[in-house]
């Protein structure tokens, strides 16, 4: 059987321990079993090696944006768990106290985030709402992926909650066009990283949201 390593050589700078990449294949398997009842993620994509690649690693390289020093972290639109069901398997390995709250308002979606969870042994709370009608939420880091456009998830961010400390946003190809125009209207402090498992697509590190109009 191949190394687990290197199905994961992408991390390799993170030092991933090995118990945590067992959890990420624990987790595949439960989405692709859970992908032949509800779409849990596009059918195309259910492969584990596509599974592992595109939204496993591609989930994992945020870790160094999580606030450690914050009781939660929040997902937005979290899904089938990418990303925050990976970042907690990770934060549970790593001994840190920090709980992942993961925002979804689908039914189907949140029983399977909640039985994940639980399985896994992972410090997440699962929430079963419509995130832009929660009011006055508090969070250390902010995770958004393939959930809303940044001037949307940056407005969410602005009116729904108290405190945050960062807001992480994946970005596409047109990532830099949408950032341009965004600029325009907010007013916030970021750094860019280069995504690990995609040439055209980057993470934003946004703090310090302001809006200018
Ligand atoms: C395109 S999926 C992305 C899921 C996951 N973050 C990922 O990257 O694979 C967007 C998810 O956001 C959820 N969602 C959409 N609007 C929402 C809202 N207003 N409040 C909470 N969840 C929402 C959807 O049900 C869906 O599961």
């Amino acid at each position: 059987m191949e190394d687990i390593l290197n199905k994961y050589s992408l991390l390799k700078h993170q030092n991933v321990p090995r118990e945590t990449l067992l959890q990420f294949e624990t987790f595949i398997a439960m989405v692709q079993k859970e992908n032949k009842e509800i779409n849990i993620i596009s059918r195309e994509t259910e492969e584990s090696d596509v599974i592992r690649h595109r939204h496993v690693i591609d989930s994992a390289q945020i870790i160094e944006f999580i606030d450690l020093n914050s009781k939660n972290t929040t997902d937005i639109g979290s899904g089938g768990g990418f990303p925050g069901i990976i970042t907690s398997i990770m934060l549970k390995n790593k001994k840190e106290k920090s709980k992942i709250h993961l925002y979804e308002k689908s039914f189907h979606k949140s029983r399977f985030l909640r039985k994940a969870s639980k399985d896994l042994e992972i410090n997440a709370k699962v929430i079963q709402e419509n995130i832009f009608e929660a009011q006055n939420l508090e969070s250390g880091t902010i995770i958004s992926r393939a959930f809303k456009p940044l001037p949307i998830v940056l407005d969410l961010v602005y009116k729904n909650f108290v405190s945050y400390k960062n807001v992480v946003m994946f970005m596409g190809k047109t990532g830099e066009k949408i950032l341009k125009e965004t600029l325009k209207i907010w007013d916030f402090d970021f750094e860019k990283k280069k995504s690990i498992t995609s040439e055209n697509s980057f993470l934003l590190n946004i703090k310090n949201i302001k809006k200018k109009i």
